[in-house]
């Protein structure tokens, strides 16, 4: 990339690799490993809007880079069944990934679209298809495979006990990692399927701690298990003394309307109608606009009423930032006139948006946690759900007593082989798992190819049943993740890894995606056991239960401005038709496009 005069205003430079400011060879910032400001990327090759996410320190290949810095990585937050992420094309939109990335996560909720957002890098650097230099961990060279990888770990609640089962992500520490050495001061760039822009490194020419359109990320915080109170999960905590009025992070906010934290039910399943993100949107009960905080690590802050440390207050910008001044509109991330515009309209648009702070509200101690009052009315929404959950508690049935989700059954039993369908006769698995198993979906190539068996093809025609039959080495990329129940199993002879025969069937097909679906049954032999999952049943997790926690943090007295509030009688203030940032909408694709798709 040549350097680009556009990207340059405001002191945020494109500049190519060859540079002697700021190259490769540049040191490493003493006072910041991570930042966030405005991305030139975006800028210079019109790809999306806002701030990206700089490298203070050179990174080598393979480095993970949020754990490293943070000490943990991030939560994934996926949101169940809401196609009109997709179709309607809210700002949200621009923040999520598609479904299959990480497959296993709409198996706990197929009957509609489900979304996967991850906050910090994920969803806020560019990505690109080549010359990237950061991908997410599990995904591997093969580009058909990209299989991201979340831990799922419930914090020790179980749902007879703790009313806080299913009240926060269990997927978390998700970390980007170094595909190749980066130099201080480079932009990160995401693998995805868009070719629209090639990478290349970009950098961020400074980082200096006046310039607060620029926010140093690590500086004063690092994510560990909470330590607060009624809290479960993980926390944000001071990795340093923080003064008061010191701002400990920042994090720019994506516009969610109320209503569209609503689940759609599938028809006969209980479950849980609000989305699991909205324990993590900041809003007002007055209001229905709620506020996504995308920055890296903020979605981690607890809460408490009586002792808080740590207030929210709205980012200033000092005045060569002001939205308008030098700062190209594609990178002028804080935008106040939104403070004036009607919550249905704001969150309509694209290419502005609004940052907060994370404010002390006196001296934090090196290692405190960092506590947010969530408001009066979480407070009381939380000893309500208290006192329900504890009249439930008398109420158990045998079934939830001895619940055990899939995660918990791993960690008991990681170290054995999976029971074949025989020893389940005798031995069985717990009702609400179900056995799953990445293949790749053939069908057509199969009939194409004339590959399928005669015997096979005769018995279809004559009974329309039967199975394909194939080997699991028959092909080298298995994206497709399909409930499947274990024939056989037996040793292999290239390593320790037991292989299984496994079949699929058709009627099936309602529980996986799409493209994955299959027109016949499939007996495949050769599985190797890393590539079967034993998976929760659809709705039976506690993130999907109607007794859940769901309720929304609350902003302080005063944090919404007027014109956000619902009144019978304002005038509304609409953005104008133009002005709505079309061209700064970005489809943030699937990692890399499934072989299957048609
Ligand atoms: C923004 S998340 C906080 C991060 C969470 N600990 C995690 O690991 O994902 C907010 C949710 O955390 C839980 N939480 C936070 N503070 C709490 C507290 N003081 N008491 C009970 N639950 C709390 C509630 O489920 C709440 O809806």
């Amino acid at each position: 990339h040549s350097p680009n005069d556009e990207g340059c205003k405001g002191g945020t430079c494109p500049i190519p690799s060859s540079s002697s400011v700021n190259s490769p060879s540049g040191k490493d910032n003493e006072s910041c490993g991570l930042w966030m400001g405005p991305s030139p990327i975006k800028n210079a090759e019109e790809h999306g809007f806002g701030l990206g996410i700089f490298t203070g320190k050179a990174i080598a290949a393979g480095t993970p880079i949020e754990s490293n810095v943070f000490g943990h990585g991030e939560i994934l937050l996926p949101i169940f069944g809401n196609e009109d992420v997709y179709n309607k094309h809210p700002p949200l939109r621009e923040y999520v990934w598609e479904e299959d990335n990480m497959p296993e996560v709409p198996v706990e909720y197929p009957d509609f679209q489900t979304a996967l957002f991850i906050p910090g890098i994920a969803a806020l650097a560019p990505c690109t298809s080549q010359n990237y230099n950061v991908q997410l961990n599990g995904a591997g060279t093969d580009t058909d495979k990209p299989r991201w990888s979340a831990m799922t770990d419930d914090g020790g609640v179980h749902r007879s006990k703790h009313p806080q089962a299913g009240a926060f992500s269990y997927r978390h520490n998700v970390t980007y990692v170094a595909v190749r050495d980066i130099a201080p001061g480079e932009e990160l760039t995401v693998r995805c399927s868009d070719s629209d822009y090639d990478g290349g490194a970009y950098y961020l020419s400074r980082y200096s701690p006046d310039d607060n359109s620029v926010v140093c990320l690590d500086q004063n915080i690092h994510v560990d298990a909470t330590v607060s109170g009624e809290a479960r999960g993980l926390g944000i905590f001071a990795k340093r003394k923080l003064e008061k009025d010191a701002v400990i992070t920042s994090t720019p906010l994506v516009p969610v309307m109320r209503k569209d934290m609503k689940i759609l039910d599938p028809d006969d399943d209980p479950v849980n109608d609000q989305q699991l993100m909205l324990n993590y949107l900041y809003g007002h009960p007055d209001s229905d606009l709620l506020l996504l905080p995308v920055g890296p690590m903020v979605n981690y802050i607890n809460h408490n009423h009586e002792q808080p440390n740590a207030e929210i207050r709205w980012h200033t910008m000092k005045e060569n930032h002001q939205a308008g001044g030098s700062l190209q509109r594609r990178q002028e991330y804080h935008h106040p006139e939104l403070f004036d515009v009607a919550a249905e309209s704001l969150a309509l648009v694209h290419g502005k948006g609004l940052m907060m702070d994370i404010v002390a509200l006196r001296d934090i101690m090196d290692g405190e946690e960092i506590l947010l009052d969530y408001g009066r009315e979480w407070q009381e929404a939380w000893e309500e759900h208290k006192e329900r959950f504890k009249k439930r508690q008398q109420s158990l049935t045998e079934k939830d007593i001895f619940y055990q989700s899939a995660e918990q059954y791993r960690a008991a039993h990681d170290d054995e082989v999976f029971r074949t369908l025989y020893e389940q006769s005798l031995d069985p698995y717990p009702q609400n798992l179900k056995f799953h198993c990445f293949y790749e979906q053939h069908d057509d190539e199969a009939t194409q190819s004339g590959e399928v068996e005669d015997a096979y093809k005769k018995k279809l025609s004559s009974t329309g049943r039967g199975f394909r039959r194939f080997s699991w080495n028959d092909h080298q990329n298995h994206p497709c993740l399909r409930p499947c129940q274990i024939v056989e199993r037996y040793e292999s002879d290239e390593d320790d890894e037991p292989r299984y025969t496994v079949e699929m069937f058709r009627q099936d097909n309602m529980f996986v995606m799409y493209y994955c679906s299959i027109s016949m049954d499939y007996r495949l032999t050769d599985v190797p056991h890393s590539d079967i999952k034993l998976l929760d049943m659809p709705y039976t997790p506690d993130v999907h239960q109607r007794w859940t926690f769901r309720h929304e943090i609350g902003v302080p007295e005063g944090f919404y401005p007027d014109a956000w509030m619902k009144k019978k009688l304002r005038k509304r203030n609409n953005v104008p038709e133009e002005d709505l940032g079309e061209k700064y909408k970005k489809k943030k694709p699937r990692e890399v496009p499934a072989s299957t798709m048609a």
